[in-house]
């Protein structure tokens, strides 16, 4: 168990520590200095306040009138500062919060589109489940509680030390039973409920993302739905998705339900026991009755300072829960050292279920294992050599499918040409765009060289044209969305690819729309080869760019491109994109192929 909650420490350490001592580092620990500064000024004002309300109860019992009033000026006094120093406090707090989730969720976006890590982790067997809601979620939760907890044990502290004078001068027995009850309390709770609640918590947060994620796919995918009539099928999906939620969080609440019995038992006592101890002093005339309501207020205090793990243990284990998410995604990332091999047993353990942990232990060990077997595949293969130059060209390549499962393509040489256009065919499966994803090094699997020119120099139009989240004019220059365009160039350009009104329909250039639901699958097709004609790179990648098109628009926009100075690589099934290419390279389904000339 120790071994488990230091685990937790040390990846909450890995994650946090990026902030803390970043380039904005004095400004977070001079806000954090503030806050605590702020805490203690309010910790010592509640002193005083429980101080006075005891003095409060003993000068009303013993009738004494100007003692009430003099204790009811001070208490009014320490109240106007105590107002302003709390919310200041708070408001610090979460300023604090807000500062360090910014930094740290542009720190795992920079790190999610570095090196393709978005393709990479997507390409992968899915170990990283739902990177969205680890950036927009879990780091919220992470910010927000990892500061409310540190504050709450530095404040519990502060407690401790404050109150506890009190009460040892009250009763010394009162406060070693104290430690004694809040240690057992802590063991036990942390003993019996720690691995099972931070397991339903991590279970939880995948299956709420898992849930809201199939909820997007259908707004995505909402009209193949329709025309499927896919409703019942999908609406089963949902339901089947929000049944694991439901499950997961049934359980959750039934160990929420054993800690809250032991816990509310728990701590039930200290309300009564401070009586029960100084009560003999108050009937033998000691002490003052008063020191009954200081006593109990000086107990629970140091109570629950002294039982904060007790008292959040629900929060702590979704807190905990977020922090394994968090720090696999970052491992991922390669944001983390990974040292999943010292951490095996327990990050296993940490992240599963109790119905389902079994075959999701065997999920893992099995994803482990392929894991494995692909790193030793990879170790025993050479990958392709990428050398950045001013052609392109593959040299004596031979191309697997990453982990070297299939063989796609075997000992290819080909250059092309400036000006030149090379039409690539062959049957479906082949590995047609799998040329291509090497040739834009997303695959790296196999053997031989790839000389291509720097990546600005090249633009890719993948098979289904993408569309961004902007206006009209930001698709138009995607990817330079900088580029300063002149409205009558992308008006001229609208009209060479035959699409001369879409900004009128849409109401001009900076309509903003999503694109991939307005626009047909044609007219999306134009619009990316219209990016092509403005971007106008030295290369030009086409995988099915035009297969939308009727014949006449695939001819007008081939001419277009043609006309300009872009080197073009097209793959294709149609018979007439031969026309508009110089060599044919013709790929066969047994990894041979033939390069021809068109006569
Ligand atoms: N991520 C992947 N992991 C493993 N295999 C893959 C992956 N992507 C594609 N493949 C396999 O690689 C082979 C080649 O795929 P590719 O997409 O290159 O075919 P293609 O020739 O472009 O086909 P089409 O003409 O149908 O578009 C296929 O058998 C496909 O199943």
């Amino acid at each position: 168990m120790e071994r488990f909650n230091f685990t937790v420490i040390q990846r909450f350490w890995a994650i946090a520590k990026s902030y803390w001592s970043s380039d904005k580092k004095w400004q977070a620990r001079g806000l954090l200095l503030l806050v605590v500064i702020l805490s203690l000024g309010y910790t010592g004002l509640s002193v005083v306040l429980n101080n006075q309300r005891g003095a409060m109860i003993s000068a009303l019992s013993a009738q004494d009138e100007s003692r009430f009033w003099h204790t009811i000026i001070i208490f009014a006094g320490v109240l106007v500062a105590y107002a302003p120093i709390y919310a200041g406090y708070t408001y610090l707090r979460d300023r604090l919060g807000l500062q360090w989730r910014q930094w740290l969720t542009e720190h795992f976006i920079d790190h999610y589109f570095q090196d393709r890590s978005f393709y990479n982790l997507a390409g992968g067997a899915g170990e990283i489940d739902n990177p969205d809601q680890r950036i927009a979620e879990d780091i919220r939760s992470f910010t927000q509680e990892s500061l409310a907890f540190a504050l709450v044990v530095i404040s519990s502290l502060l407690g401790i030390v404050a109150f506890s004078g009190v009460l040892w001068k009250i009763s010394k027995p009162l406060v070693l039973f104290l430690v004694l009850y809040a240690l057992v309390g802590t063991l036990l709770t942390v003993g019996i409920f720690g691995k099972p609640l931070v397991r339903l918590n991590f279970a939880q947060l995948k299956r709420e993302a898992d849930f809201r994620f199939s909820m997007v796919r259908i707004r995505e995918n909402a009209e193949a739905i329709a025309f499927y009539r896919g409703e019942e099928r999908e609406s089963e999906q949902v339901k089947s998705r929000f049944d694991e939620v439901f499950e997961n969080f049934k359980r959750l609440i039934f160990w929420q339900l054993n800690l809250n019995c032991l816990t509310n038992a728990y701590e039930f006592i200290p309300f009564i026991l401070p009586a029960i101890v100084v009560a003999p002093g108050i009937f033998a005339g000691d002490l003052e009755v008063g020191k009954v309501t200081e006593a109990q207020g000086a107990f629970i205090q140091v109570f629950f300072s002294l039982n904060l793990i007790v008292a959040r243990f629900q929060e702590l284990t979704s807190f905990g829960a977020g922090i394994n998410r968090l720090y696999t995604f970052a491992e991922g990332l390669g944001q983390v050292e990974s040292n999943k091999g010292q951490e095996e047993s327990t990050a296993g353990d940490s992240v599963k279920t109790d119905s389902t942990k079994d075959e999701e232990v065997q999920g893992t060990d099995s994803k482990e294992r392929q894991d494995d077997a692909a790193l030793t595949v990879a170790a025993a293969h050479p990958t392709i050599t990428t050398e950045i130059s001013d052609r392109l060209e593959v040299a004596n390549l031979t191309l697997f499918t990453p982990n070297y499962q299939q063989m796609l393509v075997e000992d290819l040489s080909v250059e092309l040409s400036t000006g030149e256009g090379l039409l690539i065919r062959g049957p479906s499966g082949c590995g047609k765009s799998s040329l291509l994803r090497a040739i834009a090094t997303l695959w790296n699997s196999g053997s031989g060289t790839l000389y291509r020119p720097e990546p600005e120099q090249m633009l890719f139009l993948p098979q289904r044209p993408y569309m961004i989240l902007g206006t009209l004019r930001d698709q138009m220059r995607y990817p330079h969305l900088n580029a300063e365009l002149e409205d009558d160039k992308l008006h001229h350009i609208l009209e060479t690819v035959n699409l001369p009104d879409l900004d009128h329909r849409f109401g001009g250039l900076d309509a903003r729309q999503d694109w991939s639901s307005v626009l047909s699958l044609g007219e999306q097709q134009r619009l990316t080869f219209a990016r092509l004609l403005l971007n106008q790179p030295k290369y030009a990648i086409l995988d099915e760019a035009t297969s939308a098109l009727d014949l006449e628009n695939e001819a007008s926009l081939y001419q277009r491109l043609r006309e300009t100075q872009t080197t073009f690589l097209s793959v294709g099934h149609r018979e007439t994109l031969v026309d508009y290419h110089q060599r044919i390279l013709d790929l066969s389904a047994n990894h041979t192929w033939q390069l021809s000339k068109r006569e």
